[in-house]
């Protein structure tokens, strides 16, 4: 009698079916926030009607697709490019890399009451006066390409400083701020824009600098709108409008907290459904 034998299955095999698995979850999150997305439909479409093609023996349509398939291969490479630096920049920050490496440092660089309280208070002037600013505030991405753009400062973070840093007219106010371990280290700073096709065409540049940054680091950045005084916090490309003295603080606490609560929970969570 014939009888199946089922294969042995060990513990290495059950860490191998985990970790493919996490990498293809990775993946397919990943393409999904970006347009890659479009590019994925378009493969399986593809790859639909070159199989039909084989089954039903359609040769000029099999050839055309089978020769295609490398060149068009380094094709997506080249037009890719810049979604693969920035999954590539992803994994490099990724959280349970930065928990391992950063375990222990929970309380190094965290906003403190004060500085919080002095982005908050700059932030809601600047809106009233309508003066334009751009705000990094540093996370476990170093910044120092960035920052090296800028002029040096390094003063501890005060409104009176931010309001006077984006004063216009004063050769201090253009390009972003960056703010490390509580203290302003440079200003001036010229940050990378986004190339998303997804920003809402009333944000001008200053938006989509804020937004470019935040796509290949883990910064927060704040934005006040010069031109409608609007407040905006940004992080991992997204951006929240419209915010008031109370949100600021509320978003800027609740982000230190989180950094505490990540450094425990992410080995074993993964990736947060709220961002
Ligand atoms: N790549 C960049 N890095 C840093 N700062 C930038 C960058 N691009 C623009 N800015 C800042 O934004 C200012 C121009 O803002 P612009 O009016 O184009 O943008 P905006 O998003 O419409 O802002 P606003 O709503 O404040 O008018 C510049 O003067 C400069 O200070």
């Amino acid at each position: 009698m014939a009888f199946i034998s089922l294969p042995q299955i060990g513990i290495r095999d059950i860490l191998d079916i985990l970790v493919v698995a996490y990498f293809l979850y990775i993946v397919l999150m990943w393409i999904k926030d970006t347009r890659t997305w479009a590019l994925l439909k378009g493969v399986v479409i593809i790859l639909v009607v070159a199989i039909l093609s084989y089954v039903l023996q359609l040769h000029t349509v099999w050839w055309i697709i089978s020769n295609t398939i490398t060149v068009g291969t380094i094709v997506l490479i080249v037009v890719f490019q810049p979604e693969l630096r920035r999954a590539l920049e992803q994994i490099g920050r990724g959280r349970i890399f930065n928990s391992l490496l950063n375990a222990g440092d929970a309380d190094e660089g965290e906003l403190t009451d004060d500085a919080i309280n002095g982005l908050a208070k700059a932030c809601m002037h600047m809106s009233k006066c309508k003066t334009g600013a751009l705000i990094v505030i540093e996370q476990d991405t170093k910044l120092g390409d960035v920052e090296r753009t800028g002029i040096p400062i390094d003063a501890v973070i005060t409104s009176q400083l931010l309001i006077n840093i984006f004063e216009k007219n004063t050769p201090l106010h253009d390009g972003a701020v960056i703010v490390r371990n509580n203290r302003v280290s440079a200003a001036t700073c010229f940050l990378p824009l986004s190339d998303s096709m997804e920003i809402s065409k009333d944000l001008g540049t200053r938006h989509r600098a804020a937004i470019g940054l935040s796509e290949v680091t883990d910064a927060i950045v704040l934005v006040v709108s010069e031109e409608t005084g609007n407040v905006s916090y940004v992080r991992n490309g997204k951006i929240k409008r419209g915010l008031d003295m109370e949100l600021i603080k509320k978003i800027l606490t609740a982000t230190r907290k989180k950094k505490r609560s990540e450094i425990k929970m992410s080995i074993w969570k993964g990736k947060r459904k709220d961002e």
